[in-house]
């Protein structure tokens, strides 16, 4: 193999699409670098540029990096996971991503459980039967303002952000492994200046998120979330919410987030908007089932698929 190629394995959860890079198979110096170049929507990586026969509807580019380090040694299997985001930073979780993680690896082992260390902690994993779909262990959602976190003064000051507005939305913040705002835009609270019962669709995200994203009040920034809730899970199954993400380190909106689908069902409890702990969200890429118990991990499950194989170049400038 080419000493500056670097194999890559492309695959999406949800439609949040992912370059796998297997770590300790290629040693990517400017990790930055490489996600900015081969995640780009306009010049990214391509399917087409490995096989262009391929009538796939893989999309060009990508939401992330991961790169990966397997451990085989421990049972059950390790995965050592870093997300390498397209502007170059680094996240701390990533729900889909993680989701990946366990195919990538289920794909190398035949294994069907792994525990997947991320810089948010380490999270187990499961992958089904078939490896159609995945399901990851999230953590316990934490409203603290230390840990979202949000930087506030005066009597505000230590308390959660909930159902407040900021930057004309009323926004509830949550950490779910990264930072998240969340606002539903259906009359969950009676809202007469605010965005409340519009066709969740018709919202243009990429105009209201942006100054929540880079808002004061979250010192760290924040992934925005727009939902609504469908069903609110009082008649027969789980609650049904829909979800649109703006995502800090895309800096535009995913066709889905895993931390974003567990932080709007967190809120949607946390607010009385739903009832039980299980619920299924709606991003545009698909359809996530979502558990917030009261206490403990929440679990986040859904499709897993892989798109491509080829090697693109180690140093991309
Ligand atoms: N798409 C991810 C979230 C990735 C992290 C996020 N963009 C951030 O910087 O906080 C998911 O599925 O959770």
């Amino acid at each position: 193999m080419n000493a500056h190629a670097v194999p890559v394995e492309k695959y999406h959860g949800t439609g949040n699409d992912f370059l796998v890079v297997d770590a300790d198979n290629a040693n990517v110096g400017d990790r930055g670098a490489f996600a900015r170049t081969h995640c780009d929507r306009e010049t990214g990586v391509d399917r087409a540029d490995f096989d262009a026969g391929s009538a796939g509807d893989a999309r060009r580019g990508a939401d992330g990096v991961l790169f990966l380090s397997i451990e085989e040694r421990f049972a059950p299997t390790r995965v050592v996971m870093t997300l390498v985001q397209p502007d170059g930073s680094t996240a701390t979780m990533c729900g889909n991503g993680a989701r990946v993680v366990a195919r990538w690896a289920h794909d190398r082992t035949g294994d069907r459980e792994f525990m997947i260390d991320t810089q948010a902690g380490t999270r187990r994993a499961t992958v089904n039967a078939d490896a159609s779909e995945a399901t990851i262990e999230m953590g316990e959602p934490t409203f603290g303002p230390t840990r979202v976190p949000v930087a506030r003064e005066g009597a505000a000051a230590g308390e959660p952000l909930v159902d407040e507005r900021v930057e004309g939305l009323r926004v509830t913040a949550v950490n779910t492994g990264v930072p998240h705002a969340v606002a539903f835009v259906d009359g969950g609270r009676d809202d007469a200046d605010g965005i409340d019962a519009v066709d969740l669709d018709a919202v243009d995200l990429d105009a209201v998120a942006p100054p929540v994203r880079h808002a004061d009040v979250f010192p760290e920034g924040a992934n925005v979330n727009l939902a609504a809730v469908v069903d609110d899970g009082s008649g027969e199954g789980p609650a049904v919410l829909d979800q649109r993400t703006f995502e800090r380190g895309v800096e535009g909106e995913t066709r889905s987030c895993g931390t974003g689908a567990v932080a709007v069902v967190a809120v949607a409890r946390r607010l009385g908007l739903i009832e039980g702990e299980s619920a299924v969200s709606r991003p545009p890429g698909g359809e996530l089932s979502i558990t917030v118990p009261d206490e403990g991990h929440a679990t986040l499950t859904g499709p897993v698929a892989h798109e491509f194989s080829g090697t693109l170049p180690f140093d991309p400038r």
